[in-house]
């Protein structure tokens, strides 16, 4: 088991966060995870992550419970790719070092590597789509091609787990389209780390994923087959909102059906 969270809860104050969340996620499944602005998506994940316990309920990530061995082992086994990793690194850092640095999950590059984890980080960067970018400094990299080096970066370790943590924002559509399509191919290869793709974004929810958790105020409102979860109507209840869903090519549209203001 990936992800085993059994009825947690994450309060503050008199405030619930996280309320009686249940989620299971097995080996080989690739899942979305999506929910709007405040839903508690960063908060699920700093817990899955260790940063944060659950005030209520039990869980545990790769197997291990929480409480019973030692997280920074665990976060080596997860590959996490989120904003607030790219504002912690060091911008002055060449492409390459950052890629290095995975292997250690270390924010800068302080222990010794071995040439072959030099050929792995530079493998890694070639299959990305990344390899022309190894002597930049990432401080001058774009927003897409530093989504990339921090996506190679979490593959060093060879994760078990991988969290992207709404890897599209800010990329314009072609960027983004070109980004989904490294995804997909890193969810299609052999041994391909089992991925939790966040997003507030109907539409970046690619085939890969199969599953799909919707979370709205803490609460989960589904987790099942994403299938099941892209519909008008599921969607227009979850959003609150008239919505309606359009596929195309294996993906998933959305249009709003009346105004959202006066
Ligand atoms: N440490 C904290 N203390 C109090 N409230 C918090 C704390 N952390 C998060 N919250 C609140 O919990 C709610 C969920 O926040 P969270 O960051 O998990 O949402 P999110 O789904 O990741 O949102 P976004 O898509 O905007 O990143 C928000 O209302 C937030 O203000």
């Amino acid at each position: 088991m990936i992800i085993d969270i059994r009825n947690v809860s994450w309060d503050r104050g008199d405030k619930s966060i996280l309320r009686g969340v249940n989620w299971t996620v097995r080996e080989g499944e690739h899942w979305c995870l999506l929910g709007l602005n405040g839903s508690g998506k960063t908060t699920l994940l700093n817990m899955i992550n260790g940063y944060i316990w659950p005030t209520e309920g039990s869980m545990s990530v790769l197997g291990r419970t929480f409480g019973e061995f030692d997280l920074r082992e665990l976060r080596k086994n997860i590959g996490w790719v989120s904003t607030s990793l790219q504002q912690k690194l060091y911008g002055s850092e060449t492409a390459f070092k950052i890629v290095l640095s995975g292997k250690f999950a270390t924010i800068g590059l302080y222990d010794r590597t071995e040439p072959e984890d030099e050929d792995k980080a530079e493998e890694l960067m070639r299959s990305i789509g990344c390899a022309r970018l190894m002597d930049r400094a990432y401080d001058t990299l774009s927003q897409g091609e530093r989504q990339r080096v921090l996506i190679a970066r979490a593959l060093m370790a060879s994760p078990k787990l991988l969290i992207l943590d709404e890897p599209c924002t800010g990329l314009d559509v072609f960027a983004r389209e070109q980004l989904l399509q490294m995804i997909a191919s890193v969810a299609g290869q052999e041994n391909a780390p089992t991925i939790v793709y966040v997003t507030h974004h109907v539409e970046e929810i690619l085939p890969c994923f199969t599953k799909t958790l919707l979370i709205k105020d803490g609460r989960v409102f589904a987790a099942k087959e994403t299938s099941g979860v892209l519909t008008s109507g599921t969607m227009s209840e979850f959003f609150g909102v008239p919505v309606e869903i359009d596929r195309h090519a294996g993906r998933s549209w959305l249009s709003v059906k009346r105004a959202l203001w006066n």
